[in-house]
């Protein structure tokens, strides 16, 4: 009896953030390091059947770096990060919409789906959802400090996000599932980090949350330990002091990004922990760092 009691108030400590949650969107990154082990790519594809459940929108955008990796290796094709971006030639970009759009997004349609979810795949190609633009190199890689200035390929950044396809599939109740892989207007692929790609989408669907999954517990000050909340002027300098470096650079940008555009909060929490998701929009305290 004492252990129904128990599970009885961790559910209504749930409802006020149903309530106050209820039909709005919630955008979820989800990393390629996040999504290595199977019990914990259960774990997420519960919590994101579950939040539409009750009733919020998830729309998940995913990486999938390993995972290009990976191919890349059997192939035998060298590849490096710059300034936490993969350079990307002609060739590096097939291999990156084959594994991308081929293989990891199918897979996170599979998986949402055999818990009981409606889950449809999306690149940015479909519906015009991504449009991109080449990024330009000197600029970002000088801005971010980083070590080489080199020209990054096929890198993209996101010019324009056209939601349209993603609202028509959320009020038809499905779960979108978007690769990061841009059109351009010269109608060639793009690679953009898919961090970048998920604050622009919740930006353009002026979500209520942005959270983003990573392999660590979140941002960490210079002494290594876990910042619980920042508000977002005081993210770049962190970035300029060197305390916010590599993959965590896009991450913080693409939440700057979308508090700027109107979304209420963001959150870069760890998806190494099981339920991270729920933990995080379902408890008072929440997990990871908060970004205001
Ligand atoms: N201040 C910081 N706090 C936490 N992680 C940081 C920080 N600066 C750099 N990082 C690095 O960013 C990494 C997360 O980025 P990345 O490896 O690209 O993750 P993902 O694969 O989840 O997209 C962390 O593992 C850590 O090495
Ligand atoms: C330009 C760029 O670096 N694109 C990334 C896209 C995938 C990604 O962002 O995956 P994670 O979120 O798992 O890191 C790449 O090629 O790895």
């Amino acid at each position: 009896m004492q252990k129904s009691i128990e599970k009885v108030s961790i559910l209504l400590e749930a409802l006020p953030y149903i309530k106050e949650f209820y039909g709005k969107t919630v955008v979820i990154k989800y990393g390629g390091n996040a999504m290595v082990n199977d019990e914990l790519k259960e774990a997420f594809a519960q919590d994101v059947v579950l939040l539409k459940y009750v009733g919020i929108n998830p729309v998940i955008v995913h990486g999938g770096g390993p995972q290009i990796g990976e191919l890349l290796k059997k192939l035998n094709i060298q590849t490096k990060f710059v300034g936490g971006m993969r350079v990307t030639d002609r060739e590096t970009m097939n291999v990156v919409e084959m594994v991308l759009v081929g293989k990891v997004n199918k897979e996170i349609v599979k998986l949402i789906n055999s818990h009981g979810g409606n889950a449809v795949g999306l690149s940015g190609k479909d519906g015009n959802l991504i449009v991109a633009e080449k990024i330009d190199s000197r600029k970002y890689l000088t801005e971010i400090r980083a070590p080489e200035i080199i020209d990054l390929g096929f890198v993209g950044r996101v010019k324009r996000v056209n939601p349209e396809i993603v609202r028509r599939l959320l009020e038809s109740k499905f779960i979108p599932v978007v690769a990061p892989v841009g059109i351009g207007e010269d109608f060639e692929a793009y690679n953009i980090n898919a961090d970048l790609v998920a604050g622009e989408m919740a930006a353009a669907l002026k979500a209520e949350k942005l959270i983003i999954l990573t392999d660590v517990e979140g941002i960490k000050d210079k002494e290594g330990k876990l910042i619980n909340s920042i508000e977002r002027s005081r993210v770049s300098e962190l970035i300029e002091d060197g305390t916010i470096s590599g993959g965590m650079i896009p991450k913080v940008k693409a939440c700057e990004r979308a508090l700027t555009e109107g979304v209420k909060k963001a959150h870069i929490i760890d998806g190494r922990i099981k339920h991270s998701i729920l933990l995080e929009i379902f408890t008072q305290k929440g997990i990871g760092t908060e970004i205001l």
